[in-house]
């Protein structure tokens, strides 16, 4: 492992992967592999999930392409060094900064999303320039092997490597030193990693979940609002970091809730679920038992039905459900969706806020106040209002959690900005001398009164202020030069 790393390293310090025109190239050739290998991908993915190739490739592969496109586009003016603003003992020097890769970055992907969860990162990585190791997921093994196969074919071999392994071989993996750690998956082996790194001083992003609230108003729409809720609970067996986790109502709205979402199950996935393409299984027997424990005690309105042979549970709705109960208590990840009846938006705002902070947070209603206010009296990763998921697919947002639904963010220029270091340059020249005295011992109280109006001094007019400010900073530099001082 350690020598893997070392290689990898000794590969960033070749300077190879700086470049633009490097880094263009190598993210072309990671669209190319996308293309060119499409069916193995996605059968890949499609073996590890129980998924339909048409749904794998509208979860993960155009994300992927999306991404790269989004990079080829803004890299080239990502990359380049920006001028900052000056104070007036800067005014003549070059100031500005300049994006620098970090080096050795890490990233360790999960199994709900196995392709596109270590592909983006490695996308945003590859466009700062750095150099990568991919530590796919072990659960979603066909996709880990497939991305180890093709990678060398298309990128460079040495910056990029993929090590697979399970526990064993990430913790020994950890135990290096690296300059960044992306971390995707649960918040418990979040916090391992987050201990691993600190021996480094490693920064870290870390990628978790949580349980994503759901509030529903009723001033709704509510065929439409079971609708979306519908698709994005149920999407991948609702093994789906930003799934609603669970329903805030009112009482009343429940048994309505309870029958859109039966219609809308039988218009998405038929009479018979088991045999819809669209729908997906659980990704193996721990986490399918895990999922059934919660349904234990509960009232169930919708589904319950499972067959351990394939790993299939059906799309099912709780009602009535107290927060004390083990469904209540962690992520579900699975196809199971509780009803808490609250009394109103108060009541709402009060549970989420009582519970960790969550990766996302939904809110339906055509009280575009009430959808305001709940934004700004809760925190969560991220929020989508009247719709659930989708802030996910606009690369303009960071995306990521906050509290213990992680920290640090991606996608788009939110990942070049991850893994990349903001570099203060600040280039003076050798002249000038004298105004520089201002600030070389002795000190007196007069150099303190220049610096203090130099430094401290504000002004509305900012152009006009400046140069007179200009002109007096070369008074004084004359005077200081002179001896006055
Ligand atoms: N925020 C996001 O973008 C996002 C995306 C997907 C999943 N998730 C979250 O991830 C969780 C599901 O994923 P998971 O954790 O079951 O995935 P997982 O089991 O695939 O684990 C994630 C990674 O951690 C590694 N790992 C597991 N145990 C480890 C240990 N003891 N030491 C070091 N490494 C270890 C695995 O090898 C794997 O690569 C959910 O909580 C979900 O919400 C978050
Ligand atoms: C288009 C939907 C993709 C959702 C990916 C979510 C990643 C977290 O599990």
């Amino acid at each position: 492992m350690e020598r893997e790393v070392q290689r990898v390293r000794q590969a960033f310090l070749s300077g190879r992967s700086r470049p633009l025109r490097f880094r263009l190239q190598q993210l072309e050739a990671l669209r190319r592999m996308v293309q060119e290998r499409e069916k193995d991908i996605l059968a890949a993915i499609a073996a590890d999930l129980c998924k339909s190739e048409l749904n794998a490739y509208s979860q993960e592969v155009i994300t992927v392409l999306g991404e790269i496109d989004f990079m080829l586009e803004n890299l080239p003016e990502w990359v380049t060094a920006k001028p900052v603003k000056k104070n007036l003992l800067t005014m003549m020097d070059e100031a500005y900064i300049q994006p620098q890769p970090l080096g050795v970055v890490l990233i360790i992907g999960a199994w709900n999303y196995p392709f596109v969860l270590i592909i983006q990162p490695l996308i945003g990585a590859i466009a700062a320039g750095n150099a990568v190791i991919i530590k796919p997921s072990e659960l979603s093994e066909n996709t880990a092997k497939i991305v180890a196969k093709l990678l060398p074919q298309y990128l460079d071999q040495d910056l990029y490597v993929v090590i697979n392994g399970g526990v064993e071989e990430t913790t020994e993996l950890l135990k290096q030193r690296f300059d960044h750690i992306f971390y995707t998956g649960n918040t418990a082996v979040g916090k391992i990693v987050m201990e691993a790194a600190a021996k480094h001083l490693t920064p870290v992003t870390l990628e978790l979940g949580g349980k994503s609230p759901c509030y529903i108003d009723k001033d709704c729409d509510l065929d439409i609002v079971c609708r979306r809720i519908t698709w994005g609970k149920y999407m991948n067996c609702g093994q789906t970091c930003i799934a609603p986790d669970y329903i805030l109502c009112e009482a009343s709205l429940q048994s309505q809730i309870v029958w859109k979402i039966k219609e809308t199950v039988k218009e998405f996935y038929g009479e018979n679920i088991k045999e819809s393409p669209d729908y997906e299984r659980i990704i193996n027997l721990r986490h399918f038992k895990r999922i059934l424990s919660l349904l234990e005690g509960q009232k169930i309105a919708l589904g319950g039905e499972t067959d351990e042979a394939t790993r299939y549970i059906a799309p099912t709705v709780l009602t009535d459900v107290d927060p004390k109960t083990k469904v209540m208590q962690e992520e579900i990840f699975g196809p199971v969706l509780p009803i808490v009846p609250v009394k109103n938006v108060d009541e709402a705002i009060d549970f989420i806020n009582e519970r960790e902070k969550p990766l996302a947070l939904y809110v339906f209603s055509h009280n575009h106040k009430l959808i305001k206010r709940m934004i700004d009296e809760t925190s969560s990763g991220g929020v989508t209002g009247n719709d659930v998921i989708m802030h996910f697919t606009l690369n303009s947002f960071p995306f990521g959690g906050v509290g213990s639904s992680g920290m640090g963010a991606y996608h788009g220029k939110h990942s070049f900005d991850t893994f990349s270091h903001q570099r203060p340059c600040l280039l003076k020249s050798l002249k000038r001398e004298g105004a520089n005295k201002l600030r070389y011992p002795p000190n007196s109280q007069s150099k303190v009164d220049w610096g203090k109006f130099f430094l401290l001094r504000r002004f509305n007019k900012e152009k006009l202020g400046l140069l007179v400010l200009t002109f007096l900073g070369i008074v004084a530099a004359v005077l200081v030069k002179a001896g006055y001082y």
